[in-house]
């Protein structure tokens, strides 16, 4: 049932319409709707050769409904209640003169709240840094706090940043009925691999990023003096204004997946099972949006190729000999001393991957160090960049890959030393409740001499530390 059309914004703002599917019976469809989104779940897992069963997949689907539900429960959420009995009465400057100094005397403005949506493109979570103005008018202010809480309303739903900036302020306007508001929005999705020419390029970057604004009554014009005082207190924050999108700027396609995967759509006809397809429909309408609604027309499809990135990649890394080209096979067994002189270190190899608990993506960066003995020749870049990805590129825990990747290497190094790291972000860390933006997560593997020696470890570390910053964020 969809609670998404044209009109249902200012209906909502109005007469207090709960924007979510009606009261009655209300909890009953949140359940079915859960219900649905679980067997569509399902319906992409088994897409995706998996099996549905096994330990890390069995409590994904009802995690992935209960992320995607909580991610978009701005639908059922009533703006009106959040202003209503936060306005106070604050006495202007100058008493009853209206106008830029009426109310409490000029800009009211909160920086940095840190926000997450969904994208309605891709349907992958991606982040927001919010910040939300106005100038009081009628002798009153609005409870700080509730600034954050409608622009969450409208940010737990799916969305584009234009879009959301502009339902932002419209609907701060009709609450609080002030001179202006004014919403500027520093948005940041992840990067899509471009499979085929990743393999080549290691330079890839990991975000994507936006500014956007939008204004209302003296903030409408986007030439109003009024944005030049609300972007100096955002200079406060070293936030670069020049970059900010004005709304009605030219639309390029925010979401990478408008580029890279409806390219390798037209480009390739690539076999996607109209299953999967059905099934994110069906997640789309369970969630109350519209799925014919114009900007998802092309979601479900984009959301399975995402996808099937994840299922297996048909590169199939040869580990044989010819990997340990230039190492003297017979030379294997032939002891030599180690030390640390000899660490090989190939640093900030990135990866993507699919965290198997909800669904979503971690990507990050991977270090690997190794021991090359004189005479040896180095590990191709190429080759560890192949493993890296052929083990990204499936539903995972980072704990796994991290150790699948060394116990690919080690065999091909003379004694196996081989130390792993690999630093990602997790989108799974950044939305679902849990919200912790700048969070990082490191893992770490180590066999041979790595497992025992301290000082060949922290040789290797000190290396990454000093060469490089870490590519999660
Ligand atoms: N160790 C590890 N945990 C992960 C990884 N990716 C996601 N997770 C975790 O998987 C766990 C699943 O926990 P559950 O309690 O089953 O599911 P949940 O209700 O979504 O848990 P919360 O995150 O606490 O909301 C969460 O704690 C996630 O943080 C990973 O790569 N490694
Ligand atoms: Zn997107």
């Amino acid at each position: 049932m969809s609670c998404f059309d044209e009109g249902h914004f200012n209906g909502d703002l109005e007469n207090g319409v709960s924007i979510g599917c009606g009261e009655v019976g209300f909890e009953e469809e949140a359940k079915s709707d859960i219900a649905d989104i679980e067997d569509a779940v399902k319906v992409l897992l088994i897409g995706l050769g998996e099996d549905i069963n096994r330990e890390g997949l069995r409590k994904t689907p009802f995690r992935v409904a209960k992320a995607l539900s909580e991610g978009t429960r701005g639908y059922k959420q009533k703006v009106k209640d959040i202003v209503e009995g936060a306005l106070f009465p604050e006495a202007g400057l100058e008493n009853n003169k209206i106008g830029h100094a009426g109310g409490a005397g000029g800009l009211v403005i909160v920086r940095d709240l840190d926000l997450y949506s969904y994208c309605e493109s891709c349907l992958l979570p991606f982040q927001i840094k919010c910040h939300v103005g106005y100038v009081p008018s009628g002798q009153r202010v609005v409870g700080l706090s509730k600034l954050s809480r409608v622009a969450d309303v409208f940010a737990k739903r799916l969305q584009e940043p234009q879009r959301l900036a502009d339902e932002v302020s419209s609907a701060l306007h009709q609450g609080i009925k002030p001179a202006g508001v004014a919403v500027v929005l520093q948005c940041t999705h992840i990067h899509f691999p471009e499979l085929e020419s990743f393999f080549l390029e290691s330079n890839q970057q990991a975000w994507v990023k936006t500014l956007v604004s939008s204004g209302s009554g003296i903030f409408e014009s986007k030439n109003a003096d009024v944005w030049s005082d609300f972007f100096c207190l955002l200079k406060f924050r070293g936030i670069q204004i020049e970059k900010v999108r004005l709304r009605g700027s030219s639309d390029q396609c925010w979401c990478p997946s408008l580029s890279t995967l409806s390219a390798k759509v037209t480009s390739k006809v690539v076999p996607v099972n109209p299953a999967m397809i059905t099934a994110v429909s069906s997640i789309l309408n369970s969630l109350g949006e519209d799925s014919f609604r114009k900007e998802l027309a092309g979601t479900p499809i984009r959301f399975v190729k995402w996808l099937l990135n994840f299922q297996s990649i048909d590169m199939d890394v040869k580990l044989n000999g010819s990997l340990c080209s230039g190492m003297d096979t017979l030379n294997l067994n032939r002891e030599v001393s180690f030390n640390d002189k000899q660490i090989r270190s190939e640093l900030n190899l990135p990866f993507w991957s699919q965290c198997e608990h909800h669904i979503l993506p971690f990507h990050g960066v991977v270090h690997i160090g190794y021991f090359l003995p004189e005479g040896f020749n180095v590990i191709r870049k190429s080759l560890l960049q192949s493993i890296v990805h052929f083990y990204g590129f499936k539903l995972q825990v980072q704990e796994r890959l991290t150790r699948q990747i060394a116990e690919t290497i080690a065999p091909l190094i003379l004694g196996g030393h081989v130390i792993v790291v690999v630093e990602a972000s997790h989108t799974c860390m950044i939305s679902r409740g849990i919200e912790k933006f700048r969070s990082s997560t490191a893992t770490f593997a180590v066999l041979g001499r790595f497992s025992t020696d301290l000082a060949a470890r922290a040789a290797f570390l000190q290396g990454v530390a000093s060469a490089t910053t870490s590519g999660a964020q």
